[in-house]
């Protein structure tokens, strides 16, 4: 195994922010003078491992080149979905030349948050794997599975309490050995090249890079961060965020 491969960063910020429902794509959204995306930027010019930034942009995007970085940043046209930003911005680095055993990390420019400490440890466990790893928090809350079921006789009318949708639980899913996926998520170059071809060529339906590992059954390693390091996903979020970056200043 190569111990000091290159590592090539990536923030990915062509999302619509459809959860967030603001006006602006969520990725603008100022926080503490800034938007995610420059703190996004910011924190990974902290680590020592990284000098430039790949950020992967909607093609109808005119807010970035208004912007200042904290790296030099190049450019890549991101698509419909997650991966798809994802595997452009994988051409784009392998278009430069790039080893396939060199890392590329991948970011959320919804995470602005994420300690460096952790940005750093998940790079240094990823050197020493075959394939790739995450930063994830093991789950902390009871989890339960749902249901719906439109014909069930209430005591109380649904319709008494305002709400005729909230579902009944199912299950609750045992939380051992669970964990929640965060970014950054670091993964060999060509390794990420092949395992996103798979998921192209089989249409598949994935939310972060790690599944499309966990597809072929390839071990990714899961490294503990911060359960500082939230996504801005939904309104609530704005707030929790907001108090969590004036902490860390
Ligand atoms: N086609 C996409 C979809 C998402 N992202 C990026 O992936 C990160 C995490 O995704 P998510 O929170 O799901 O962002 P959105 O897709 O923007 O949000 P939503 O799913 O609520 O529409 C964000 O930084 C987002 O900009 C991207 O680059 N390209
Ligand atoms: C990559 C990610 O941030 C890990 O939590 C996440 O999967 C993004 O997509 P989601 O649809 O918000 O889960």
């Amino acid at each position: 195994m190569n111990s000091k491969p290159n590592i090539h960063a990536m923030i990915v910020a062509a999302g619509r922010g459809s959860r967030f429902g603001s006006s602006i794509a969520k990725q603008y959204t100022m926080l503490q003078g800034q938007t995610l995306l420059q703190h996004s930027v910011a924190r990974l010019a902290r680590s020592a491992y990284i000098d430039k930034c790949l950020l992967v942009v909607a093609a109808d995007d005119s807010t970035v080149e208004t912007l200042d970085f904290a790296l030099p940043i190049h450019y890549a046209i991101g698509g419909a979905e997650r991966w798809q930003s994802v595997q452009a911005g994988v051409e784009s680095i392998a278009n430069t030349g790039a080893d396939d055993s060199d890392l590329v990390l991948i970011h959320d420019a919804a995470r602005p948050a994420v300690p460096i400490q952790d940005i750093d440890q998940v790079i240094r466990v990823a050197m020493s794997e075959p394939y790739g790893a995450i930063l994830a928090t093991p789950v902390a809350d009871t989890l339960k599975q749902s249901y719906t079921q439109s014909n069930v006789q209430s005591e109380l009318a649904n319709d008494d309490i305002g709400q005729t949708s909230y579902p009944y639980i199912k299950h609750t899913i045992d939380r051992i050995n669970t964990w929640q996926a965060q970014t950054p998520q670091v993964f060999r170059l060509g390794q990420l090249k092949a395992v996103l071809h798979h998921v192209s060529e089989y249409q598949l339906d994935i939310t972060d890079e790690a599944s499309a590992f966990e597809y072929l059954d390839l071990p990714i390693r899961l490294v503990t961060g911060s359960r500082q390091n939230i996504k801005l996903t939904y309104p609530d979020d704005a707030v929790l965020l907001a108090a969590i970056l004036a902490a860390q200043s």
